[in-house]
């Protein structure tokens, strides 16, 4: 039964990454390329692979992730610094990239350190902006340890705004939210560890 699930899985995964490449091919010929020749004869089909990679967490329930949690009484800040991401910038459909920093003061549940990174991965792997993903990633967190507080701050470079458009190269764009019960020395505590 398992078995014939993950053949039907890998099935469609086929029929899609076709279809994607068909339209990439077409893409070519639109903007004046000959898809036919050496060098791109192979590139609708890496590009249909490169999608079913990059969003890959579409459709996922990212709360999945948070699935190893150990009891613990602490109640200081937890924090998960320099968390690389690599996003796809929904309008436009190119990369952004930065690093993710992730903090919680717990209230008797912790999780695995590595489950914030798994965390962070499938919410960047969809069509998304900074703003949503910094949120989604703090709602996850609230949603299963429902901690005492979270920080969530993520810095980034849009290639949207460096290869096209207003091409301001180095420009980093900061957007942090916060939950929960934290005063001012706890929120400064954060942001002294994180730097
Ligand atoms: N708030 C926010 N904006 C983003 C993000 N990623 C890209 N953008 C912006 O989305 C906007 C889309 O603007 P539009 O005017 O619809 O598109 P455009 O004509 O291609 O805009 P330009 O990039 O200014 O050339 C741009 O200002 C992008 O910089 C993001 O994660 N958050
Ligand atoms: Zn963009």
């Amino acid at each position: 039964m398992e078995v014939s699930l993950k053949n039907n899985i890998q099935e469609e995964k086929k029929i899609i990454q076709e279809k994607i490449s068909y339209h990439i091919y077409e893409i070519l010929k639109l903007i004046g390329e000959d898809p036919e020749r050496e060098g791109l004869l192979d590139t609708p089909n890496r590009v249909a692979k490169m999608y079913l990679d990059i969003f890959s967490g579409i459709n996922l329930d990212p709360k999945l992730e948070l699935n190893t949690l150990f009891e613990e009484k602490s109640n200081d800040w937890i924090i998960i610094n320099d968390i690389t991401f690599y996003s796809t910038c929904e309008h436009h459909l190119v990369t952004f990239y930065g690093k993710c920093h992730i903090g919680y003061i717990p209230n008797e549940k912790i999780a695995g350190l590595s489950k914030f990174a798994r965390l962070v991965d499938v919410l960047s792997k969809k069509p998304q902006v900074q703003e949503r993903l910094t949120n989604e990633i703090a709602d996850c967190i609230d949603e299963v340890l429902k901690p005492k507080g979270i920080i969530v701050k993520v810095e980034a470079e849009h290639l949207c705004m460096c290869a096209r458009g207003v091409k301001k190269p180095g420009s980093n764009t900061i957007t942090q939210t916060k939950k929960g019960d934290l005063n001012q020395r706890e929120i400064y505590n954060f942001l002294q560890l994180i730097n």
